[in-house]
């Protein structure tokens, strides 16, 4: 029987990027490729569940959309299995994944989220295609740098910057001086605000 190490499945909204609102599953698969210093799921607290105990699961919610994240699901090498399922059960897949790995061809909507902190590790991601990339502004003279980097290498439908939460906090004004600094001389600004809203509304 195969097995899925699962921190949580829920059904909420989407709370960033281009589909804020929209009603999802959540399927958060465990384990990360990185590290980042302000990360806000604890990843490594997780259950092991077969195939079919996810099905159940999701089953019993409303939404035909499901978002695949972790963690860093892409690094699950028994993803492809979950997803062909869901697929064959009618969902809608989309993903939240930090651009190192491949994504699997079954999903449809693609989140990226490549992060500054391990600068090092990109611009040179796996995935170099996205429907949308949503960074999290860090406060460092090569931040912008890094977005722009990531736009000439990842091609996305939307560019996003997401202010860090740390401690209740989001560096909200940091968040927007970035902003205007890449949309400088743009008749049409490629770089757009996500926020957070689930953590405003407080909902999971
Ligand atoms: N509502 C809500 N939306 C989200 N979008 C991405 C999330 C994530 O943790 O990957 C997330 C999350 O944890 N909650
Ligand atoms: S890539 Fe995402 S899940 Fe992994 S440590 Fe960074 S913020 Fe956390
Ligand atoms: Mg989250």
């Amino acid at each position: 029987m195969t097995q899925f190490n699962i921190v949580e499945i829920f059904e909420s909204l989407q709370g960033e990027g281009y589909n804020t609102g929209m009603p999802a599953i959540f399927i958060r698969l465990a384990a990360c490729n990185l590290r980042c210093p302000w990360c806000d799921t604890d990843y490594m607290h997780y259950q092991s569940m077969s195939l079919q105990q996810i099905l159940n699961t999701i089953q019993q919610y409303q939404s035909k959309n499901i978002i695949i994240t972790g963690g860093e699901p892409t690094i699950n090498k028994k993803l492809p299995l979950l997803l062909q399922q869901l697929k064959q059960l009618g969902y809608y897949l989309a993903i939240e994944s930090n651009g190192l790995g491949k994504i699997d061809p079954q999903i449809d909507y693609i989140s990226l989220s490549p992060k500054f902190h391990y600068r090092q590790h990109y611009p040179f991601p796996a995935q170099n295609q996205a429907d949308e990339v949503r960074i999290v502004v860090e406060d460092h003279p090569e931040f912008l740098a890094f977005c722009l980097k990531i736009e000439q290498h990842i091609q996305a439908r939307h560019y996003f910057l997401s202010p860090c939460e740390q401690n209740g906090r989001f560096n909200m004004l940091t968040t927007l001086q970035a902003l205007g600094q890449l949309n400088q001389h743009r008749h049409n600004n490629k770089w757009l605000l996500s926020l957070q809203t689930h953590k405003l509304a407080d909902i999971a």
